[in-house]
């Protein structure tokens, strides 16, 4: 069958004038669907497909001669829906399948992203970037098909009163209920409408799947306009693969760089993209993906977006602009070489996108400057010891998270099976997503790790103190816990204990001359409200201790607060001198 249909396209292709090199042909192959195998040598193959065979918007004219041309890639979808599953007898678009039956016949029925997978199979994916972001996406595409079909005229809307209706719940349904109605209809190829929503989801996967740039042959069109290349979207991808896209005549040729041996496929470069991407919009995954990353999104308030952009210019807050293996990325649209836009709010309106890459470890950086600047506290800069390490501490914490909720999760529907695929690409997906995670986290214990011992002056420890300071060992810790002997004196943490060292310090007057620092800050922190903390620690730690004054305890707890950062690998607290 499969078979049947490739020598079709390729015949037809030929024909119709695609020019494909000598020695090269065509197998399918399970999972990967069809490839282009060499059966001799070729140097710098060319693959040419002529501007008649290129689907377009300009076919858009005869068929929907409504659209507009900042939603022609979604007509496009419907367009290329309409050739799969119309059969219908209108003149124009007739003529249009006809000349492509043999590119429609060969498409893929279903491209296997996450976008189609069912419940049970989409478990599979919790708490994993994919996994929290499908609904999101799946309701974008449904939002795309809505709008779209209330512009296209002469339809029957009534047969697709139903899917029209989730317009308003989709967000709250359940995921079977929306599977079982939106998405099933795909798998099962069952009486599917050429404007229903399953005809658009499919149409939309085969965009995602093997759409190219419409900029390549019309240097005038809109940036993130698609076309659809038969034959020669039939070449699979390989991030090795040195390939150049160029124009003449409005011809699409493609050339590959290298010479390819006898036997081996002759493949076409998507760009450097990691799992993520290739699972969510082309079904399938690469193991051992050099250009794997983890993306992380970091939802800001509009206000500190704003003060950020103004403010901190070093912080570099990144775009989708910034990451160069989005170019083809046409899904928003938005994209654009225009630096400027940098600095407009709607790029972060659903977070600040990071990409912790697989063999960088330089890409932390922007994140761990983020993650200091939101640790600062009042008086400081990001760049000052203690947010820095703080910062540090609340990014590791973050991503030791992620790792914890992204292991162990078991399926727990069963009513639906898993296909094998699926199975392999969520593993390798998830491998790989861990262990980028683990490997970030271990580089940023280094990185703590050496913070730490360039800066061993700049932090007092409790080991420190209680090695420094004899007074507070011998006499003052045992005036604050009157009737007990050393012994039977707990203090819970190294951060209680600095609340009571200081406390102490401050009743007694006390402080060594090495520790001065930390009275001249006291001083300028007199007269602050008191707080809740403040008060339950008196209570319940200094309840039985005579002389002690509740300011002092505030002072001392408002100190450690603000001028300390705790270790998560120990729970150990210590004091940071920024300057
Ligand atoms: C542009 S098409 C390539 C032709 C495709 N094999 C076909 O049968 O039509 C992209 C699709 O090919 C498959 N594909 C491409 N590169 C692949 C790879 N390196 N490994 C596995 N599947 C790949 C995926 O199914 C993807 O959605």
């Amino acid at each position: 069958m499969e078979d049947t249909k490739l020598h079709s396209l390729i015949e037809w292709g030929k024909q119709n004038g695609i020019q494909l090199p000598d020695g090269v042909e065509f197998i399918h192959v399970k999972n990967k669907g069809f490839c282009c195998m060499t059966t001799k040598e070729i140097s710098n193959p060319i693959v040419n497909v002529p501007s008649n065979l290129i689907i377009s918007k300009r076919y858009l004219d005869e068929v929907f001669p409504n659209y507009n041309e900042n939603d022609s890639n979604s007509f496009l979808k419907v367009l290329v829906a309409r050739m799969r599953y119309a059969g219908d007898d209108d003149e124009a678009i007739k003529k249009i399948s006809e000349k492509f039956e043999p590119y429609i016949k060969a498409l893929p029925s279903v491209v296997d992203s996450p976008l189609v997978w069912n419940p049970t199979e989409f478990k599979l994916l919790d708490s994993t970037n994919i996994g929290n972001s499908i609904r999101e996406k799946l309701n974008i595409v449904f939002k795309e098909w809505f709008d779209t079909i209330q512009k296209v005229e002469g339809i029957d809307k009534t047969k697709i009163l139903s899917q029209l209706s989730y317009h308003e719940t989709i967000e709250e349904l359940d995921y079977e209920e929306i599977y079982e109605k939106l998405i099933l209809p795909i798998e099962t190829s069952s009486d599917i409408l050429w404007y229903s929503f399953p005809a658009f989801l499919w149409s939309h996967l085969i965009f995602t799947s093997r759409a190219f740039p419409e900029y390549i042959v019309n240097k005038t069109c809109k940036q993130n306009s698609v076309i659809l290349l038969p034959v020669l979207d039939l070449l699979n991808h390989d991030y090795d693969s040195v390939v150049e896209w160029s124009s003449d005549n409005g011809d699409f040729q493609y050339k590959n760089m290298n010479t390819i041996p006898a036997n081996t496929e002759l493949t076409n470069n998507y760009g450097r993209k990691g799992n993520e991407e290739l699972l969510s919009g082309y079904g399938f995954v690469i193991e051992n993906n050099i250009y794997d990353s983890v993306a992380l999104k970091i939802k800001l308030q509009d206000t500190l977006i704003t003060k950020i952009l103004k403010e901190e210019p070093m912080l570099q807050l990144p775009t989708i602009s910034n990451y160069t293996w989005f170019a083809f990325d046409y899904s928003n649209g938005n994209e654009s070489n225009n630096k400027e836009i940098a600095n407009d709010l709607s790029e972060y309106k659903d977070g600040v996108l990071f990409f912790i890459n697989k063999h960088t470890d330089a890409s932390l950086n922007p994140l761990l400057n983020l993650f200091s600047y939101l640790s600062i506290h009042k008086g400081e800069t990001w760049q000052d010891l203690r947010p820095q390490l703080e910062g540090l501490q609340n990014l590791r914490n973050a991503l030791e998270h992620k790792v914890i909720n992204m292991k162990d999760i078991e399926p727990s529907h069963s009513k639906y099976a898993i296909k094998t695929y699926r199975q392999y690409c969520s593993e390798i997906y998830k491998t790989s997503q861990l262990e980028i995670l683990k490997s970030s986290i271990s580089e940023l214990k280094h990185i703590e790790k050496s913070w730490i011992s360039e800066s061993k002056n700049k932090l007092l420890t409790m080991k420190k103190v209680m090695k420094s300071d004899n007074k507070f060992i011998d006499d003052e810790i045992a005036n604050l816990f009157p009737g007990k002997n050393q012994e039977e004196v707990v203090i819970e943490s190294s951060f209680d204990f600095f609340v009571l060292w200081i406390i102490s310090k401050l009743q007694n007057n006390s402080f060594i001359e090495k520790h001065k620092w930390i009275d001249e800050i006291l001083k300028i922190e007199q007269c602050l409200p008191i707080t809740e903390d403040a008060r339950d620690f008196f209570s319940i730690i200094l309840s039985n201790t005579p002389n002690v004054k509740l300011e002092n305890v505030n002072i001392a707890m408002n100190f450690v607060e603000s001028h300390s950062f705790t270790r998560i690998s120990s729970d150990e607290t210590m004091i940071v001198n920024n300057n």
